[in-house]
């Protein structure tokens, strides 16, 4: 058995900190996602979320701290074929149809044939002897699974920005992945199609064991979420459920919760600048 099938954890970090430039984006983040569930990033632009993101994901440079993904330092080549990724920009070649699309990268990724003996992905991981054909239907469950099956057809650079974006996210389900890291998935839906895609989250979540860590700025889907990661300015301000993040501030919203947290914040801030000052001023008598 895969030794990051027994860890509870998918995802710890220590002092997490990356710089990007010459600004440092995270700044000393300690966390963990649980095994198996559904947890939301939440937080305002530019706090730092798509670069935590990539971090776990192994593509970040200059990363500081400890992270640990499945069992593995992150970016380790076995972490490769248990992660996907889903970027906020969809990444399908515009020139082939939504099927051509997924075809390509189930032959790339070495999806295996449908074998419906096995059961519904995912499945693990199979001798390299029985990878590399093409499964159609893997394909088509896929497309299913994000609403796209009456645009297979369709070429990618025909499809609306939402649709690409479900394209994407329909590549990295291709595959058996244990963690999926998905970048604002939701971003320019409608409605329907957003609560379509939360309850596939909750699908793969419950059913498959899947760990999700999905990223928002949109508050009102923080109760979508079984627990949250609240970051503000490179760092982590609360981690908890919903319903704890409220009780905590005495919040009736989570977005509520995160500015009060948010205020709290900015007084410590304000306190330690008054500390430091003060400390300053002896210093000079
Ligand atoms: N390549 C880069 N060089 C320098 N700074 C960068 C780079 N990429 C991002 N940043 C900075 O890092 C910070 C965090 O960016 P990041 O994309 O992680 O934020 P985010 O929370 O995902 O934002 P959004 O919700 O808008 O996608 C921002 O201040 C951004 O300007």
């Amino acid at each position: 058995m895969n030794k990051s099938s027994l860890d509870p954890v998918s995802v710890r970090a220590h002092d997490l900190r990356v710089t990007r430039g010459r600004v440092q984006v995270l700044k000393g983040l300690d966390f963990t996602v649980r095994r198996g569930g559904v947890t939301g990033l939440l937080g305002p632009s530019g706090c730092g979320k798509t670069t935590l993101m990539r971090a776990i994901a192994g593509i970040q440079a200059r990363a500081t701290g400890t992270l640990e993904v499945l069992g593995r330092p992150a970016g380790s080549p076995a972490l490769r074929p248990l992660i996907g990724y889903v970027t906020q920009a969809p990444s399908v070649y515009l020139d082939l149809t939504v099927r051509q699309n997924l075809e390509y990268y189930a032959a790339v990724l070495g999806v295996p044939r449908a074998d419906p003996a096995m059961g519904a992905p995912p499945w693990g991981h199979l001798p390299a002897a029985r990878l590399g054909a093409v499964s159609r239907g893997r394909v088509d469950a896929a497309l299913a699974d994000v609403d796209l099956t009456s645009h297979a057809g369709a070429l990618a650079a025909d499809l609306s920005g939402g649709q690409r974006s479900r394209a994407s996210l329909a590549v990295a389900l291709l595959g058996s992945p244990e963690l999926l890291v998905l970048d604002e998935p939701t971003v320019g839906l409608d409605p329907v199609l957003r609560r379509g895609l939360w309850e596939l989250f909750h699908r793969l979540a419950g059913q498959h064991g899947v760990t999700l860590l999905i990223s928002s700025h949109v508050m009102d889907e923080a109760d979508r979420c079984e627990r949250l990661l609240l970051m503000r300015a490179g760092r982590l301000l609360a981690d908890g459920t919903p319903a704890e993040l409220r009780r905590r501030t005495g919040a009736d919203t989570v977005e509520e919760a995160f500015l009060r947290l948010v205020d709290d914040a900015d007084d410590a801030d304000d306190a330690g600048d008054a500390d430091d000052s003060a400390a300053r001023a002896g210093e000079s008598v």
